[in-house]
Parts: C-alpha cells; structure tokens; sequence
C-alpha cells in the first residue's frame, strides 16, 4: 500500500480491568466510542490480556476462540462501525490442539481481521523480594513475526516481554517498520526499572515508534500493572506518557520524523553485516 499520510492520529487506553469479561469488554467499548466520538484517530491499541485477570490460573478460564469468540466480534464490529484499525490489546486464545496463546488481534476499518500475534517470549521470570510469574504455566508460545500496514507504513506487532528482545525489534526494522506497538502488562518490580528504558532503547536501536499500552494500575489486583502507557519517537524520547489510572492517550504521530533520523544518524547504512547480521531463523 502506497503512504497516503506521514500524520497518523493514535489512541492509546489504558484501561481498568476486573474478573468480570463481560464488564471488561464493555468497558473497552464504551472508551472506544467515546475516544472515536472525541478524537477520530486512526489507530486504537487496548492494553495486553485487557478482557481478563492477568494470571496463568485464570488464561484457560477467560480464554475464546478467534475471530469467531465474544471479544473478537466486539472488536470486529466497532472497527467496521467507526471505520478505525484497532490493535486489540491481547486476550487469551484457545487455539489449535486446546493450546491456550496470549494473543493480539489486528482489525481494520472494514471489521476485518489483519493480523493475529502470538507473543512469542513467554513471560517467566522469578526476582527475588519482588515478582515470580511464569507463563509457561499455562501458555504456549506463538512463532510468528506480525507486520500490518495502515495507510502504507509498517507497524510491527509484538506483546509486553517481546520488547526484551532486541532482535524481534531489529527485524521489524529490517522489514522496513517505522512503528512497532507492544499491548503490554509490566509491573511494579520491572516497571520501575525497564519500562521506559526497554522502549527508549528499541526506538534507538531502531529509528521507529515504540507504542506501548498498559492496563491501568489497580493495586487491589492480584497483578499489579504499572501504567504509563506511552508513545516514544524514533529519535528515543519520550513523546508522551500516561499516568497510572484509567486514560485515554492521543498521540499524533508524524512518520517523517522516521526519515530524519536516519539521515542525520544513519547506522543502518554503516551497519558491518561483513562481521555479523541479525536473521530470522525459517520455521
Ligand atoms: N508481563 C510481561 O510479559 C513482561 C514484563 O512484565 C517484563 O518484562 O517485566
């Protein structure tokens, strides 16, 4: 598809959670509505896991079946009706063989679905005196890079831990991505820590967008997420940031700035792929 615009208007929402699906996704819906009646942007990205409790003992529970489940034709209909993509955070996936993924859905304004992306970094860390979480638990991997294109710009597509691995990032890149967007759930041990650093640092390595949306913090959850849903620039400074609660996040965002920085500092070009390379492995 040919750019028929550098200007792309985003909305991020960081929304509140509960044990209750139903609740959640109608509270999704409802800030759809509101941020399409209040802002028309093209893009909305929801929060990673954002129609259940984020926690291996609840993924089998909460988890549907795509296109065809509760939450994918909710999703589905609002992109058709308003005529939007929407990048619907991710929900738990019962998929092939009763396995259960940690799935984003992609759908554009036509309701159709773009793109579906397994997070394909399973989130198990143990930090002493802080967080123990392990989705291998209950999860299965995904194997498969995602790229959309919205108005002839790629977006690459990857959820909360994918953004650990640089590599991930640097094939976007090599794809030709000027925007990566990661639904992601981080917490208050990493969050703190990693959060912006980990999102920086992937905008700089790679000259692109970083997107991030976070579910709001609610510190009576079992899973505290952090909050401060973001969008970073290619030249790796914050653009803007959320707070901790329940937001609505409009970013416009301006892909030229995606050229600028790589004529003014043009790593790519000076990479010495004669001494090493990043690749992606084939299936
Ligand atoms: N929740 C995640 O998938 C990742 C995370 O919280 C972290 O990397 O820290």
């Amino acid at each position: 598809m040919s750019k028929t615009s550098n200007i792309m208007r985003l909305a991020l929402l960081q929304l509140k959670g509960s044990k209750d699906k139903v609740a959640n996704v109608q509270n999704a819906v409802s800030k759809i509505e509101a941020a399409v009646k209040e802002h028309k942007p093209r893009l909305i990205t929801l929060p990673e896991c954002f129609n259940a409790p984020y926690g291996t003992k609840y993924f089998r529970e909460y988890s549907e079946t795509i296109p065809d489940g509760y939450t994918s034709l909710q999703l589905s209909n609002l992109a058709k009706k308003h005529q939007v993509y929407i990048v619907g955070g991710t929900i738990p996936e019962l998929g092939e063989n009763d396995a259960i993924y940690n799935t984003c859905t992609v759908w554009s304004p036509t309701g159709d679905l773009v793109a579906k992306h397994r997070k394909m970094h399973l989130f198990d860390i143990d930090v002493k005196g802080g967080i123990r979480f392990k989705e291998s638990e209950t999860l299965s991997a995904g194997n498969d890079f995602t790229i959309i294109d919205v108005d002839g710009h790629k977006i690459g597509i990857g959820i909360c831990y994918d953004i650990r691995f640089e590599e991930m990032a640097r094939l976007y890149r090599n794809a030709g991505c000027e925007m990566i967007i990661y639904p992601a759930a981080f917490n208050m041990t990493t969050g703190p820590l990693h959060w912006e650093l980990l999102q920086r640092s992937r905008a700089n390595d790679n000259q692109l967008f970083v997107v991030t949306t976070s579910p709001a913090r609610d510190t009576s959850a079992e899973y505290v997420a952090y909050g401060h849903s973001m969008v970073v620039n290619p030249w790796a400074k914050v653009q803007q940031s959320a707070s901790e609660g329940e937001e609505t996040l409009v970013a416009d965002i301006d892909f030229s700035e995606v050229e600028q920085v790589r004529q003014q500092i043009p790593v790519f070009g000076q990479r010495r792929l004669d001494l090493y390379a990043t690749e992606k492995k084939s299936t």
